[in-house]
């Protein structure tokens, strides 16, 4: 079967319509929301905290807290209403999940976004919590995943997800590959495509990202937002350790499904790796922005819209033996 990933894509440029690259607006309407670009951090420990989460939606950035700290996410919803910030959290599937939906609903305060965050997520556990939160929180949009298939995005859309998250497998502390043979590694843009094809509500492409161009292929092939763990972290708001080698300063980066989060070596389905630090996050978010600029002015459009109708062609290597 013939497929292709980021690496073997390149978008074929259009006629240019603008005089500069700041004319092209990379804002993306996500559920019930504006975001300054199509890019959420990861919902990973050693991503994302509650304090960036602060400042990223302060700044009209979508994030999705991450589900590992349990017991604090009440308090998070709280706090993000309190000043007047949209809350977006993550939940699991196990029984006590059910307990926290019962809990939000009862506190009265708003969710804008949930979303379901597991490792096979074309799953009836997935389309069983989807429909409770829907019927608990009727008002909050619900992210599924993640998945891999047209079948999945079916699946979870028609039990009343209002959008996707695909990828099993590609990502950079992601060994499920290695260890079940199983996911989307090596043809995740391939699977965003199938995907999107088969989708009648948004997906999010999660896992894969190794450049800010993959972004903007990610568009092209059906991706209204992409989640992005490794390009993200290690930044100075970043919450993974900071590790000192030879005078280089490193942070880490580890995977939810790893030993490092679990605390236990069982089913374990990451690794972690350290990633040299750099400077604010907010600066990347911007280069990403910057960089999504001149896509659309390479697709010959004003807006992401532009992005999703160009040519490409598939090639053995962008990288031509640059790198
Ligand atoms: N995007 C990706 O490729 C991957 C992402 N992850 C991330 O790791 C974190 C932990 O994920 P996860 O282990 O699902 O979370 P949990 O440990 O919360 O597991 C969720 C539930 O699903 C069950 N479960 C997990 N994997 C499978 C499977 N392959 N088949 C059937 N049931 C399963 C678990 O039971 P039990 O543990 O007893 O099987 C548990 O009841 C998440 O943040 C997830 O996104 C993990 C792997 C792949
Ligand atoms: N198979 C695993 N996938 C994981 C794990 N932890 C997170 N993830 C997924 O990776 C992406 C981020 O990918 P990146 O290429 O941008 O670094 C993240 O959003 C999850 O979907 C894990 O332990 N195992």
């Amino acid at each position: 079967m013939q497929t292709f990933d980021y690496e073997q894509v390149q978008l074929i440029p259009a006629k240019c319509v603008v005089n500069s690259r700041s004319e092209c607006d990379t804002t993306i309407k996500f559920g019930p929301r504006e975001f300054n670009i199509p890019v959420v951090p990861a919902n990973m420990q050693t991503v994302l905290n509650e304090a960036l989460a602060i400042q990223l939606a302060e700044n009209g950035y979508f994030y999705i807290m991450h589900r590992f700290n349990p017991e604090k996410r009440l308090d998070f919803v709280k706090d993000m209403n309190q000043r007047g910030l949209y809350a977006s959290i993550s939940v699991g599937v196990k029984p006590e999940e059910y307990d926290f939906i019962d809990e939000l609903k009862a506190s009265g305060e708003k969710v804008e976004y949930i979303t379901i965050d597991i490792a096979h997520g074309h799953a009836e556990s997935v389309i069983q919590m989807i429909k409770y939160i829907k019927e608990a929180l009727p008002e909050t949009f619900v992210i599924a995943g993640n998945i891999a298939t047209p079948e999945a995005v079916r699946d979870l859309e028609n039990a009343g997800a209002d959008a996707t998250k695909v990828g099993v497998g590609p990502g950079r502390v992601c060994i499920t590959k290695i260890k079940t043979g199983f996911g989307t590694a090596g043809w995740q843009l391939d699977a965003i495509r199938l995907c999107a094809k088969a989708a009648r509500k948004p997906i999010i492409a999660d896992g894969g990202i190794r450049t800010n161009g993959d972004i903007a292929k990610s568009i092209r092939f059906g991706a209204s937002m992409v989640m992005i763990g490794s390009l993200l972290a290690a930044h100075e708001e970043s919450p993974g350790e900071q590790v000192d080698e030879d005078g280089v300063t490193f942070k880490e980066y580890f995977g939810s499904a790893s030993e490092y989060q679990k605390g236990i070596h069982k089913n374990v389905e990451g690794k972690k790796m350290l990633i040299e630090s750099r400077g604010s996050v907010f600066d990347t978010l911007n280069e990403m922005k910057e960089d999504l600029q001149s896509s659309i002015s390479y697709a010959g459009g004003k807006d992401l819209k532009a992005i999703r109708t160009v040519d490409y062609m598939v090639v053995p290597s962008i990288f031509n033996g640059d790198r």
